[in-house]
Formats: structure tokens, C-alpha cells, sequence
């Protein structure tokens, strides 16, 4: 509550001089209505019962002026008050939107999309909802301290049992004003998990639709659904509970009051016209209790929705930006990670201990298996968080000690999916750095070599990128954000899987371009695709958090049983076509798998001819659980996760998959259901082998066909 009525002061404090004039036409609209059933009193004892005619005239002119003067102060009221709460409102928008760029990663990890947006489209609107009634509020308030003293001014006895019967009518909003405030909280709590679950539910419905879970999701939806009408109910109940104890408390006042009042004018110790400006203006006050009752469960809503509001407000960055601290000079030396170690989450370190330096203009590469760790190298580089132990140097200074602004000015990084904005190529182009020219947004865009692209288009620059880019391809869409990137002319450029959503023809196209921009720039950059890292003057490989091995792509080709030739060799041996419809598989590498074992080469190679190629877009189904399956398969490049049904029959990922990862080769041998289902992460290539062409090939070895099958 304090929360609420210190921000309605502070909003009218910040514009005083408008709040003094929309106090003072308050003040003349309710010296009116306050005359208004006053004027019973004059028109009754000082004109009608003395049968004075121009008197009688003169206060119905006054009446009429009054009433002409108050509705014109009433309308200018209206238009400024309808500007200054927008004003006020707006004020308290971009307040809260502006604390939301100040937060940091783990805030938008912990909090769902769905809650945030409920804080400005349920819970600002319903501040807004009240503030818009402060008028009729003081109206009320004021009116009925006026009205008050009016009544005392008529007759003090019968003014007195008024006063002392209207705590009557607070008995409601004291007995249930607590509770209304609370269920109010979970109401729109619940709201805003809804939202959440709208949002998400949109989102899905590719996935929704490929393993047809909407039934699954109907119910879900439902239960919330109830969840949320109960909540609503009990927040509705409690708020008409606290309007309607307050209106029969003034409806027993009233009664006791206008009982009181009669028989005093019958015993002459009340005139008749007091009598009937009395009651009159006690109607009136019933009605401004009445009409504050009912603004009650609009302050409850706004009251609430300001708390969440305020959640927000007070939460503190976890990666301080430090403004007031110096700006990070060029970088001359190097970058180095000093025996880091860091978690998401008090349980799990993703990063332990890594210590690495890389020197000014060379290329770092990081690979590893997937959940190894190479995004969060990325994500305390740029200091979407901060180690826990250990620190990170540019120049030996550790970047926590600098302004915020001034590391991330010397950076531009490439996300996997990369984001665009709704607008222009050029508008996204330029977000990179915003007062750049547009032949600087032109030189940027032929670097990243889409400008022949974008003066293809009707509308050049201006041509319109969609819904977060959805009319550009995937390449397309890679390039503007690389065009974004270099537009920085940023001394540090990252890579973070810039390449590996994309299609083999457009990855190698995209990968000359970033190695003509990487000359002269410090890149880093993480992949699990080894052959984008094969160049690089220093690979990481990353195992569960640590360094586990680094060095040279030959160098570590040297490592006997290394992490990296084994994955090497396990990506090796695919031959794809420019345009990745095509995919060779060579005899050799077949040998690698363990169902192959054993077998001799001639055989292989007949084998391998029985491969075919198949593509799959991101977010399909490849394989279903259940399924029977009839295929081996073998990821040539992509990412697919594995996902198995638990107890509730939902799915669960239990691995991730890359490529020259392999899956279902026991369908090879025997006809079983699938006892997983397959979903690409990104597009992939794969290639699969039919069991009845194996069988058929294997028909020249059955005693190896026989060995394969006790195998498994
Ligand atoms: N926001 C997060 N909250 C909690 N844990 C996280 C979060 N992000 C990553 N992790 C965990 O941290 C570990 C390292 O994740 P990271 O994203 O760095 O791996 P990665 O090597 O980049 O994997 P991938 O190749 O799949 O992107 C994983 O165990 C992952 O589950």
C-alpha cells in the first residue's frame, strides 16, 4: 500500500503545477455539488415559505450560473488531468522498461516472458485504471469532509450520530481489506502464469503439433484455466464483499439519521428546509461512501499490480555495469581466463578452474562435446555473468572493474540464431553502431557479402526483415547479423556456432566471409564442428567444465587417444556435396561404428553405397518412440536431441547428438520398436541405412550377421 500511495506522490510531485490546478477545479466542482442540496434549504425557508418571488429568482440564477460555470471547469479538468495521467503513466513505463535493460542474464533465466509482459499489460494497466479515478476519488473524499461540516453547520445533534454511525461502514473494508489485497496478488500472479503458457503454447506449436501433444496441452490449459477462475472468484468475492458491508452500513445510518431528523422537525427543533437539505446531503454522503467503496477494489488492483511492478524495481543486477568505473582501454596484449570457475546454479559448475590465454589478433577456438561449457566461456567474456572464483583479464584487468559499456564496445559477436529486429535491413544493420553512415552501413553489409542481396530487392535498404527476420533465409538473416557485428569494427569479434544452423552451401560461403574479417581482429570462437575450427592458432577442447586438452589442430591430431582425434575422426570420412543433398560415406569410416566391426573393406564400400541422404529442418521429428524401426542413422552434420517419455508421458531429453554421432543401428538387425524419439536442434544431414538392403548385402556373411546380433 505504501509502495502505491508513495509513487502516486511522487508522480504528482513531479508535476505540481498541474496537480495544484486539478486541485483547485476539484475544489470549485465540490463547492457546487455541496451547494447543490444546500440550496433546498434557502430556496425552501428564504423564498417559498416567506413567498419572496425575487428572491426565489436570484438563487435560481445563481443556481443556473454555478452549474454553467462548473460543468465548463469540470470539462477543462477532464482534458488536462486525461493528459497528465498519460504523461504520468507513460513516466512509469518507460521506467520499468528501462530497469528491464539494466538486468542481467540469470533475471531473464528465472523469470518467464510471459510474468514480464504481465507487468505492463495487467499490472501498469490496472495502476492506470486507478489513477485515471483520482479525480472522482478526491471528488469523493473531499465531498465528504464538506458534506461533514455542511451537516454540523445544519444541525450538530443529528450531525453527530452521522459521524458516529459511519465507522459502520468501514467494518467491511477493515474486516476483508487484507484479504482482498492478497487474493488480489494471487490473482494476478496467476494471470501472469497464464500469459506465460499462452506465449509458450504459440511458440510450440510446431513441436506441439510433430508429437501431437494438444490434448496434453488442452488439459493443461485447463487446469490452469481453474486454477486461474478460482483465483479470480475469491479476488472478485472479497472485493464486492468489502462494497456491499459498506453500503448496508450506510444504508442503517441512513435510516437511523432521516428517523432522528423527523422527529426533531416534528418537535420544531429542525426547520422543514433543514430537514431536507439534511437528509438531502446525507443521501449525497452515502453516495460518496458508496462510490469510495467501490473505487476500493480498484485500489486493491492497482495496489497489488504496483507491488509487482516494484519486484522488479528493486531487483539489483547480478553483473554490476559500473558506470562510474574506467573505461577498458584497447586491448594490446591479450585476453586470459585466470583459474575460473562458475555455475549457473550453486549445484553444477559448468566452468572449473580454466586458466588460458589468447593473445591479441589470433583465433581461439573452443570445442567440446555439447553442455561442455563453451557458451559460458562466451557468457563471461561478455559479461552476461560474472565468476564465481577466478577472473577474467583483458590486459591483465579484470573486467569486472571496468565500465560495462566500454568492454562490450570493443566486441561484436555472431549468435547461432541470430536476432532481428522488426524494421528495415537497415535498421538492423545499423543497431551495431547507431550513428553510423549509411555508406559505413553499405561497407559493412558488402564485408559481410549480402550487399548485392539487399540492392536486389525492391526496396534496397529499406526492405522490410518481418517478424524477427522471418523473410530473410537463415543465411540471409546470418549475413545482416554479421554485417551488425563488424559495422562495430570491433576489435574482438566471437563466434558463437555462427555457422552451424546453416545449410552446407551457405555455411562454407559464410565461413570465407568471417575469415576475411577475422584478419587483423582477435576472433573467438565456439563450434562443435571441428572442421570451422581446424585453422585456428589455438583449439580448446572443453570436457565437463575443464580444459582437457589445447593446442594446434595438428598438434592435438598428435595426442594419442585424444578427445579431439577422436572426434575428428568420427566427424571425417563424409564427403557432401556443395549443396548438401548429397552425401558419400567412406569405407573406412563405416569401420568406425561398432555394429560395422569386423567387417572387411570391399564390403564396407559395397555398404556404403546403400547409404542415402536425407535433410531434415530444424524442430522435426525424425524418429517417434514406439515406432518400429527399419533404419540406422548417422548425423553428417546437425544437432538432434534424444528424448524418452517419464513416468507421466512427457517428454524428456536425455542426450544431445552431433555430428558423426549415430543412432538406431540395432534396427539394423532386428525389428523392435524405437525406445526413443529423435528431434533436430538444427538442420541435419543425415545419412540411413535400410535394414532390408543390410540384410540383403549380409546374406554373403551370415556368420557375421549372427556375430553382429550377440552383440547387442
Ligand atoms: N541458464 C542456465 N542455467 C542453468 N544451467 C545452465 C544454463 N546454461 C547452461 N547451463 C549448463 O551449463 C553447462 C554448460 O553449458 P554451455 O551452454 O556452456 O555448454 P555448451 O558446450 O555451449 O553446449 P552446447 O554445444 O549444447 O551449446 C551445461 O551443463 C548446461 O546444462
Amino acid at each position: 500500500m505504501l509502495t502505491f500511495f508513495t509513487f502516486l506522490a511522487s508522480a504528482f510531485w513531479r508535476h505540481k503545477g498541474r496537480t495544484l490546478l486539478l486541485v483547485a477545479a476539484l475544489l470549485v466542482e465540490l463547492a457546487f455539488e455541496t451547494f447543490m442540496p444546500l440550496s433546498f434549504k434557502f430556496i425552501i425557508d428564504l423564498a417559498i415559505v416567506p413567498k419572496n418571488y425575487e428572491r426565489l429568482i436570484l438563487i435560481l440564477i445563481l443556481m443556473g450560473s454555478g452549474a454553467l460555470a462548473t460543468v465548463m471547469i469540470g470539462l477543462w479538468r477532464d482534458r488536462m488531468f486525461a493528459g497528465l495521467s498519460a504523461r504520468m503513466m507513460a513516466e512509469e513505463y518507460k521506467r520499468l522498461f528501462g530497469k528491464l535493460q539494466t538486468l542481467s542474464a540469470d533475471f531473464y533465466h528465472r523469470t518467464s516472458g510471459g510474468d514480464i509482459v504481465a507487468r505492463f499489460n495487467s499490472d501498469l494497466i490496472s495502476i492506470d485504471a486507478f489513477l485515471k479515478l483520482i479525480p472522482y476519488a478526491l471528488l469523493s473524499l473531499f465531498g465528504l469532509v464538506l458534506n461533514l461540516i455542511v451537516l454540523f453547520a445544519l444541525q450538530w445533534q443529528l450531525a453527530l450520530l452521522a459521524v458516529v454511525g459511519l465507522p459502520l461502514c468501514l467494518i467491511g473494508p477493515k474486516l476483508f481489506g487484507k484479504k482482498a489485497l492478497d487474493a488480489s496478488h494471487d490473482w494476478k500472479e496467476e494471470q501472469a502464469e497464464l500469459t506465460s503458457t499462452i506465449q509458450e503454447n504459440t511458440g510450440a506449436q510446431p513441436v506441439i503439433k510433430a508429437f501431437g501433444l494438444q490434448t496434453l496441452f488442452i488439459r493443461r490449459f485447463h487446469d490452469r484455466m481453474n486454477a486461474y477462475a478460482d483465483k479470480s472468484a475469491n479476488a472478485s468475492f472479497l472485493s464486492f464483499l468489502i462494497d456491499r458491508t459498506t453500503n448496508m452500513g450506510t444504508m442503517f445510518l441512513n435510516l437511523a439519521t432521516i428517523g432522528v431528523g423527523s422527529l426533531l422537525a416534528y418537535n420544531g427543533v429542525l426547520s422543514i428546509g433543514s430537514l431536507l437539505a439534511f437528509s438531502t446531503i446525507l443521501i449525497s454522503l452515502s453516495y460518496l461512501v458508496a462510490a469510495l467503496t467501490w473505487l476500493a477494489p480498484m485500489l486493491i488492483e492497482a495496489v497489488s499490480g504496483m507491488e509487482r511492478v516494484q519486484e522488479v524495481m528493486e531487483e539489483n543486477p547480478s553483473v554490476a555495469a559500473n558506470e562510474e568505473g574506467p573505461l577498458l582501454a584497447s586491448l594490446t596484449g591479450g585476453i586470459a581466463f585466470a583459474n575460473v570457475t562458475f555455475g549457473y546454479t550453486p549445484e553444477h559448475a559448468s566452468l572449473r578452474g580454466v586458466s588460458l590465454t589468447i593473445p591479441k589478433q589470433t583465433y581461439a577456438a573452443f570445442v567440446g562435446a555439447s553442455g561442455s561449457g563453451k557458451s559460458t566461456i562466451i557468457n563471461l567474456l561478455m559479461r552476461f555473468y560474472d565468476p564465481q572464483q577466478g577472473a577474467v583479464l583483458f590486459d591483465g584487468v579484470d573486467i569486472r572493474s571496468v565500465n560495462l559499456q566500454s568492454l562490450r564496445a570493443q566486441t561484436g559477436i555472431v549468435f547461432q540464431e541470430s536476432f532481428l529486429f522488426r524494421g528495415s535491413i537497415l535498421e538492423n544493420i545499423r543497431l551495431g553502431k547507431p550513428d553510423a553512415s549509411d555508406a559505413e552501413v553499405e561497407q559493412a553489409a558488402r564485408n559481410a557479402e549480402i550487399h548485392d542481396f539487399i540492392v536486389s530487392q525492391p526496396d534496397g535498404y529499406d526492405t522490410d526483415v518481418g517478424e524477427r527476420g522471418s523473410r530473410l533465409s537463415g543465411g540471409q538473416r546470418q549475413r545482416v547479423a554479421i554485417a551488425r557485428a563488424i559495422l562495430r569494427d570491433p576489435a574482438i569479434l566471437i563466434l558463437d556456432e555462427a555457422t552451424s544452423a546453416l545449410d552446407p552451401a551457405t555455411e562454407a560461403a559464410i565461413n570465407r566471409t568471417l575469415a576475411q574479417i577475422a584478419a587483423s581482429r582477435t576472433v573467438i570462437s565456439v563450434t562443435h564442428r571441428l572442421a570451422s575450427a581446424e585453422h585456428a592458432d589455438c583449439i580448446y577442447v572443453l570436457h565437463q567444465g575443464q580444459i582437457a586438452e589445447q593446442g594446434t589442430h595438428q598438434e592435438l591430431l598428435q595426442l594419442p587417444e585424444g578427445r579431439y582425434k577422436q572426434s575428428w575422426n568420427k566427424q571425417s570420412g563424409f564427403e557432401i556435396s556443395e549443396d548438401g543433398f548429397h552425401v558419400e560415406v567412406k569405407a573406412e569410416r563405416l569401420r568406425m561404428f561398432p555394429i560395422f566391426e569386423g567387417l572387411d573393406l570391399p564390403l564396407l564400400a559395397e555398404i556404403s553405397r546403400y547409404f542415402v541422404t536425407e535433410s531434415y529442418a530444424k524442430e522435426r521429428t525424425v524418429i517417434y518412440e514406439g515406432d518400429p524401426g527399419d533404419k540406422f542413422y548417422v548425423i553428417v552434420r546437425g544437432k538432434v536431441e534424444v528424448l524418452k517419455k517419464d513416468a507421466q508421458g512427457e517428454n524428456q531429453q536425455v542426450a544431445v547428438l552431433s555430428d558423426g554421432d549415430f543412432l538406431g543401428e540395432v534396427a539394423l538387425i532386428k525389428n523392435i520398436p524405437r525406445t526413443a524419439t529423435i528431434r533436430t536442434l538444427t538442420p541435419v544431414v543425415f545419412i540411413s541405412l535400410q535394414r532390408e538392403f543390410f540384410q540383403e548385402l549380409m546374406q554373403r556373411a551370415p556368420h557375421l550377421l549372427a556375430l553382429m546380433a550377440s552383440r547387442l
